[in-house]
């Protein structure tokens, strides 16, 4: 939003923000890249920096944006684009073959648009989209085939019993579906595209280039179908609804004629019933109303067998919890089936299967087909009991017609459905609620249970949450879902009467010393001052922090143990470690904040990056290795920062058990401190840091731009907290931009780090710090080495010449 107004009002050529945005080199800061976006630096990144290889850009840039950004400004030319198609042609071949997978036609296009090759952009798009569809397909009715297929199959011996029939089944079930892969897939059938291009697709973004390439064509009724398509699946997408909005009354887009390219056949049919309606010829309403029924079970048992995806557990389970895990998680995904059929054109239509049923009743009844409309009566009431218009409706047969009671029977498959139904809720319910009493005990492995899948933090679909029942059976108990649950913390509340910060002027002496400030950090009590290090020169090993640790601090190194996993968090791939380095180091560095840092360090200077009700004052490893080199700053400060750092990285690559090098990107001391005269101000649900993910711009839910200033290549986040003497400041998983409602939540205290994957999957944002000062480490790592942390290479190359002699400090 930002981006887009800015630019809008200040920037003559639209056309050249898009290189702008990529030839934006960001100099990495915070973890909250959005709003460092000023425009008159952009303009002067513009002009001086290099326009780099298509190769080198983001290709994940994102269409939408610019599209409407280039709508506004740009004026179309009706001038034929001279093309070349002959790659496209050559492709085609690919519609019959399959030889060539969706992902890498999808990248090939996008690459296409990249270059502004509008043509190669929409012809490889289209076969991208095709393919996956064609893919989809299959994989469908592969399981569906397989299913059946293993089901029917002649036992191997008689009696089985109920567990021996299951495993059986499977067993063959899985025989059935690698042969039906191999034999449709051929060549592919190995090949898996990547789960995050899946989601894409899942999540219609191929439509959103596809939109953007056919507008530069001049295909406005195409590319307003594709935006229409988009909004389908994405119903709050904010950009590609102006984007519609200008493609209709700009762009002679005729709105009439807007379709959605992706409509299911059961939605085709539900549309034409609604309109035969309208039309009062019930004849023909009942007829498609039917046909959407029918199909709409077969959509519905579809969109069930894509869940039965494959699932990092992120952890190793024993056999039982494993079954248990993948089990929940395929069947949370199959209980969004239900919502996600409901939304044709971008809104959900509310009870969308009761709905086609009402339109049954309502036909036969003009039909005068009574027993039929009195089974499409109950069957609506099986599926909405307490609907007190289909009550009225019941009372109004039963007083009109004669003996028709015995007509009043629930449709076969409606009673199926409402019999599952009920049963998943109760399903669910158990999970959500009896999972969580274990979250208590770390060593509960079954806890896992509860883990929310993926899928929903992304928010491909607008989906609403499971605490919405399908189902409103008044016997049935309303299903406490959770989101209905208080949030899982860690329970500890910070204690009410918080003191400032524990660093007192008279705990640090900065020293005069040949004009320079020296900065020695004394232990608190005095005892031992120069402790760090004082203790390390004296063993003339100054550069091994960890061997002399038990000597050098007095306090005992705790044992780190992880003490929240995905359940209690929420999510997959977060977790929360205690213990992780003792009392002394946390109060080591955070007084070497408030002595060493400044303000708005860490975040290109800026001092209110996130909110003017505290100081952000901060402590990069380059500040710290100039004033080492400076000799204001002695070097085991740095060296214990980089030490400290070192221990966060390893138990992140133990943890998430980490196949390849992970290096740090960027790292920063950060002490967040409640301003005295906004104490009373604040209101109750500020935040201190806005709900944000770490490796894209987050603009709406689910949506994540993937492109600078965006630290894109950011792939693990962690911070490691070094005081709980303040007031608020709880860390939260959130999905909700205000952060109202909470995934989890986490209390900052010394040793405590939370550490979780840099992506869409971990919204997250921090409460406002109401009292005190809040120091933390905070520290993100890339798996690509491109983007290693300079800073910290010259840091260690200033520690190591300073160990040979070559540079002297005082
Ligand atoms: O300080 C925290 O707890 C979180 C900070 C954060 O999310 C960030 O800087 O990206
Ligand atoms: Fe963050």
């Amino acid at each position: 939003e930002i981006i887009r107004n800015l630019t809008r009002k200040e920037v003559e050529a639209p056309v050249a923000i898009e290189d702008v945005f990529d030839n934006l080199i960001v100099e990495e800061a915070h973890g909250m890249p959005a709003v460092i976006v000023d425009v008159n630096d952009i303009l002067q990144i513009a002009e001086t920096a290099d326009v780099p290889t298509i190769s080198e850009r983001e290709t994940d840039a994102n269409p939408s944006i610019i599209a409407s950004v280039l709508n506004e400004g740009e004026s179309y030319t009706d001038e034929p684009l001279t093309l070349n198609t002959s790659s496209i042609l050559d492709d085609k071949a690919n519609e019959e073959d399959h030889s060539r997978t969706y992902d890498k036609l999808y990248q090939q296009g996008v690459d296409h648009y990249l270059s502004n090759d509008w043509h190669q952009c929409v012809g490889y798009l289209e076969l991208a989209i095709k393919d996956y569809t064609w893919y989809t397909n299959t994989l469908k009715s592969c399981r569906r085939d397989c299913r059946a297929e293993a089901q029917g199959a002649t036992p191997l011996a008689q009696p089985r019993s109920v567990e021996q029939e299951f495993y059986e089944t499977t067993i063959r079930n899985a025989l059935c579906l690698l042969k039906c892969r191999q034999k449709h897939f051929l060549s592919r059938h190995h090949h898996v595209a990547p789960a995050s291009v899946d989601r894409e697709f899942i999540s219609r973004k191929p439509y959103d280039y596809l939109q953007l390439c056919l507008f530069k064509l001049g295909r406005f009724q195409d590319a307003a179908n594709a935006a229409v398509t988009v909004l389908a699946a994405q119903p709050t997408h904010t950009v590609m609804s102006n984007n519609l909005k200008q493609y209709i009354e700009q762009y002679s887009a005729d709105q009439d004629e807007l379709d959605n390219l992706e409509l299911q056949e059961y939605a085709v049919e539900y549309v034409r019933g609604d309109q035969a309606h309208s039309a009062e010829d019930y004849a023909r309403a009942v007829e498609h109303m039917e046909a959407a029924l029918t199909l709409y079970w077969r959509a519905l048992e579809d969109c069930r067998l894509m869940c039965e995806e494959p699932f990092d557990q992120g952890w190793f389970p024993d056999f039982v919890s494993s079954v248990a895990n993948h089990y929940t998680f395929t069947f949370r995904c199959k209980r969004k089936c239900g919502l996600q059929l409901s939304n044709l054109y971008g809104e959900d239509i509310q009870d969308f299967l009761p709905s086609i049923l009402n339109y049954l009743q309502y036909g036969y009844q003009k039909l005068n087909e009574i027993p039929k409309a009195c089974a499409a009566v109950e069957s609506y009431l099986e599926l909405l009991p307490a609907d007190a218009t289909m009550l009225r409706n019941k009372q109004y047969y039963l007083a009109n017609y004669q003996k028709i009671d015995k007509f009043f029977v629930v449709r076969k498959e409606v009673a199926e459905h409402a019999a599952r139904e009920r049963y998943e809720e109760r399903l669910l319910n158990f999970i959500d609620t009896e999972f969580v009493f274990l979250e208590e005990d770390p060593s509960v492995m079954m806890k896992e249970l509860a883990i929310e899948d993926e899928g929903d933090e992304d928010g491909a679909f607008a989906v609403r949450d499971s605490s919405v029942p399908v189902h409103e059976d008044p016997q049935v108990e309303e299903p406490k879902t959770i989101a209905t649950q208080e949030p899982v913390g860690n329970g500890a509340e910070t204690d009410a009467t918080a003191t400032t910060s524990f660093v007192a002027a008279d705990k640090f002496s900065v020293k005069e010393s040949s004009g320079a400030a020296v900065v020695d950090i004394h232990d608190e009590a005095r005892r031992s001052p120069s402790l760090v290090t004082s203790s390390l020169r004296s063993r003339g090993d100054a550069g091994d922090i960890e061997a002399s640790e038990g000597r050098m601090l007095r306090d005992k190194q705790p044992t780190a143990a992880v003490t929240l996993g995905p359940a209690a968090l929420n999510g997959s791939r977060r977790y929360v470690v205690d213990g992780l380095i003792s009392d002394i180091k946390c109060k080591i560095l955070s007084a070497l904040v408030h002595v060493a840092g400044e303000r708005g360090d860490g975040y290109h200077r800026n001092v209110n990056p996130h909110t003017e009700a505290e100081e952000f004052f901060g402590l990069t490893l380059s500040r710290t290795g100039l004033m080492v080199h400076a000799g204001l700053l002695e070097a085991d400060m740095l060296r214990l920062v980089l030490r400290v750092t070192s221990v966060a990285k390893q138990n992140i690559e133990q943890h998430f058990e980490l196949q390849r090098p992970l290096y740090f990107s960027f790292t920063h001391l950060v002490c967040r401190t409640a301003k005295p005269e906004y104490y009373d101000t604040r209101p109750p649900g500020d935040l201190s840091h806005v709900v944000h993910v770490d490796n894209c711009i987050l603009y709406g839910p689910g949506e994540c731009l993937q492109r600078p200033p965006a630290y894109t290549f950011r792939d693990y986040s962690a911070i490691l907290y070094l005081n709980d003497d303040f007031e608020g400041g709880e860390f939260v998983f959130t999905d909700d931009p205000q952060a109202k409602a909470v995934q989890s939540s986490v209390t900052p205290k010394c040793g405590r780090m939370v550490a979780f994957s840099a992506g869409p999957e971990n919204p997250h944002g921090v409460k406002a710090v109401r009292r005190g000062s809040r120091c933390a480490l905070a520290l993100w790592f890339t798996h690509d080495a491109k983007h290693r942390d300079k800073d910290r290479i010259l840091a260690e190359t200033l520690l190591n010449k300073i160990k040979l002699g070559e540079i002297k400090v005082k």
